[in-house]
């Protein structure tokens, strides 16, 4: 029977210099779903998306993509994965298409496959307008399509995107959101971001990370102010928090 957990981490820890970065995360990726991974500064989140999208090896742990282990069959897991890093590397003396021709024969497409994945991941992500463009050219917001455009080329089961709207304006941040529900319809997506309305706009869980640890981990279903239960679980110990009575 096929499973509906596209990506499993058990265990997973980081350690940088003997300090913990990351410590016990599980972390599970059901299909169709779209999980928010938050944290304050320093709670481990770029470190948990580098370990997941195989960038980075964890000191103890295992993660499985669409059922492949990722350490010990990295290039096969890497196939079922599409990755947006925080700083996307889209050559600016490239124009759209010949980026992402590019990128197509990185993931080994050719000939037609190629062509039609081209075509399809620049309708869903509204690059046709500007395809022959150089992305030096762009705006920040359409850059970021083309970043994403990349990650989905290749039609992965797991969409890993790291602080997507990070930098845009109001009204390109809303394009980019709409694009990731709607990208949620086909692919299972994790997003790491700061902003909460994001998550509360985009994502159908929240897994909370603080200290390198999980601390929330639920369906946003229910809740009414992520903010609140953001603000209840990482600042309650802090003073300047206190302060203020605990008021967001
Ligand atoms: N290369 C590194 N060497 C040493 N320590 C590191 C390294 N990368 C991260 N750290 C430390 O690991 C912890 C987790 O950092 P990480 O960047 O994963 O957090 P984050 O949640 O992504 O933070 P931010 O939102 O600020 O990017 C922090 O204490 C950080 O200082």
């Amino acid at each position: 029977m096929e499973s509906s957990i596209l990506l499993a981490a058990e265990g997973l820890s980081r350690d940088y210099n003997h300090q913990p970065a990351v410590e016990n995360l599980n972390l599970q990726l059901q299909k169709g779903e779209v999980l928010g991974l938050l944290g304050p500064n320093g709670a481990g989140k770029s470190t948990t998306m580098q370990m997941l999208t195989g960038n980075l090896a964890p000191t103890t742990g295992s993660i499985h993509i669409n059922g492949i282990d990722l350490l010990e069959e990295p290039r096969q897991a890497k196939r079922h994965l599409g990755y947006l890093p925080e700083q996307p590397p889209v050559y600016r003396d490239l124009t759209v298409n010949e980026y992402l021709e590019y990128c197509a024969k990185l993931h080994g497409l050719g000939g037609a496959v190629r062509t039609q994945a081209i075509s399809l991941a620049r309708e869903r992500c509204s690059l046709n307008e500007v395809q022959n463009r150089l992305i030096a050219h762009l705006s920040k917001g359409y850059k970021q399509r083309v970043g994403i455009a990349q990650a989905i080329l290749h039609s992965p089961a797991v969409v890993i995107l790291d602080e997507p709207t990070v930098g845009l304006d109001p009204l390109q941040m809303r394009e980019i959101r709409k694009l990731i529900r709607e990208l949620g319809q086909e692919h299972s997506v994790i997003l790491s971001t700061h902003i909460l309305p994001e998550v509360q706009a985009v994502c159908d869980r929240v897994q909370i990370l603080n200290r390198g640890r999980t601390v929330f981990n639920d369906s946003l279903k229910g809740i009414t102010s992520l903010e609140q239960v953001f603000f209840d679980l990482v600042y309650q110990d802090d003073p300047a928090f206190a302060d203020e009575g605990g008021d967001a």
